[in-house]
Formats: structure tokens, C-alpha cells, sequence
């Protein structure tokens, strides 16, 4: 099986990951995609992260019906910050009959350099890459690269955080489910 490897805070997930999700595993070769969950993303500090097992619950609520999408907790018991190389190599032995590729925005591309041990990672695995406003992919020596040109939204987790603090509605922003929860719970208040 292929299985492309969405990395991520997801803090929270929105229907921008859904909607690149769900087009690429059924516009691709890939036969999956796994929401793969970071508990600490190494360049990115935040004072507003959830607990990954609440940002875990949130991912597998949104995509509860979605057949080809699913929700990863491998990273909860790795070292942190989540080092993405460190992630795969571990996932390859331990399914070492499946294919992986690694997913990610034109955006996180541009900064890949910046990445642990990013000449190996290009080196190993082929990256799908979907364009995002603004983020131009430029050629990178070595890099097994696919471009996907998948339907784009504007929008960011940072964005629903801030709508959340200042009591505005994030109303198909996010699924009903995960809006609920959200709610119900308090999150990002
Ligand atoms: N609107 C979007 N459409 C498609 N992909 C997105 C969108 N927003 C973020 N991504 C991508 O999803 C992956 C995970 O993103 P992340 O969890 O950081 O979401 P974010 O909305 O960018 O969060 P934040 O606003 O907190 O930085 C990254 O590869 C990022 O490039
Ligand atoms: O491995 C690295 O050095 C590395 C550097 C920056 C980001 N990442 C990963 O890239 C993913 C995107 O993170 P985020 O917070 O933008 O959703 C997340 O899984 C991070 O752990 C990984």
C-alpha cells in the first residue's frame, strides 16, 4: 500500500487539511493518507497548543467517515520537538511493507533546508507537494518531488484560534463535530 503522510499540529485541524487530504488520496497514486499528529513541531513555539491527545481526538472526529484518511498518534511516543525524519524512519521498520511519501504545502518546502537532516529526507522519500499562494516550488537538487494541484482555502488554524478568543464563529471552518467539541470543551479560549 502507498500511504502519503500529512505532518502536522493541527492545532486544530481544519477543512483546508481536509480538503487537501481527501483530493490528493483520490487524485494521486496513493492509497492513503494518514494525519500524522506532532506533539511539538521543532520550529514553531506556541503558547497556545493543545494537548496532542485532544488535537489527536479532534483529527479522528473529522475524519471519522472519510475511507481513505486517518488519524496517526506515532509521535506521542518519540523524542520531542517531533523531528519528521526521526518519525519516518521509525514508521519504515516498523511497516516495512508499506510505501510512504511525505505530503507537505509549497510553504513548508521553501523552509525544508531548516529541517533535521533534510538532505536525507529528500534523499529517501518522495515529497507530494501542493502549492500554496505566494509559495512557488523551486527546483531542489536531489528531491523526488511530485506537484499536486489540489483546491486551495485561505485559511489557518492561527486564524480560528484568534475568531475562538474573540468569540466569533468558526462555523464551516471546521466539521460541526469538531466545531462542537471545541466548544463544549473550552478549547482556545
Ligand atoms: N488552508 C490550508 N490548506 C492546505 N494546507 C494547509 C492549510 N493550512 C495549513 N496547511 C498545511 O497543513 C500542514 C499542517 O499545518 P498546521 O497544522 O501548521 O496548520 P496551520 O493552519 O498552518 O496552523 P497555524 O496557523 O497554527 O500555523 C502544513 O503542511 C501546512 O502547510
Ligand atoms: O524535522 C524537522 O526538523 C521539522 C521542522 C519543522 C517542522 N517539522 C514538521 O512539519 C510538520 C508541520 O508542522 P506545523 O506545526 O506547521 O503543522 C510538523 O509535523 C512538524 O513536526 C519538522
Amino acid at each position: 500500500m502507498k500511504i502519503g503522510l500529512y505532518f502536522g499540529s493541527f492545532n486544530p485541524v481544519h477543512i483546508g487539511h481536509l480538503i487537501i487530504a481527501n483530493y490528493i488520496a483520490y487524485n494521486t497514486d496513493l492509497d492513503k493518507v494518514w494525519f500524522v499528529v506532532s506533539p511539538q513541531n521543532p520550529l514553531k513555539v506556541s503558547s497556545t497548543l493543545l494537548n496532542e491527545h485532544h488535537r489527536f481526538h479532534l483529527v479522528e472526529l473529522a475524519i471519522k467517515d472519510a475511507d481513505r484518511l486517518k488519524a496517526s498518534n506515532i509521535e506521542f511516543s518519540l523524542p520531542r520537538p517531533s523531528y519528521t525524519i526521526d518519525t519516518l524512519t521509525y514508521m519504515a521498520e516498523k511497516f516495512p511493507t508499506q510505501e510512504f511519501v511525505v505530503i507537505m504545502g509549497s510553504d513548508s518546502f521553501e523552509n525544508i533546508t531548516r529541517w533535521k537532516n533534510y538532505e536525507q529526507l529528500i534523499k529517501h522519500y518522495p515529497i507530494y507537494i501542493y502549492t500554496r499562494p505566494g509559495h512557488p516550488v523551486k527546483e531542489s537538487q536531489g528531491a523526488n518531488i511530485r506537484i499536486v494541484d489540489a483546491p486551495m482555502l485561505d485559511i489557518s488554524s492561527s486564524a480560528i484560534r484568534k475568531l475562538i478568543q474573540e468569540g466569533k464563529s468558526i462555523r464551516y471552518l471546521v466539521t460541526e463535530d469538531v466545531q462542537q467539541y471545541i466548544e463544549e470543551n473550552g478549547y482556545y479560549r
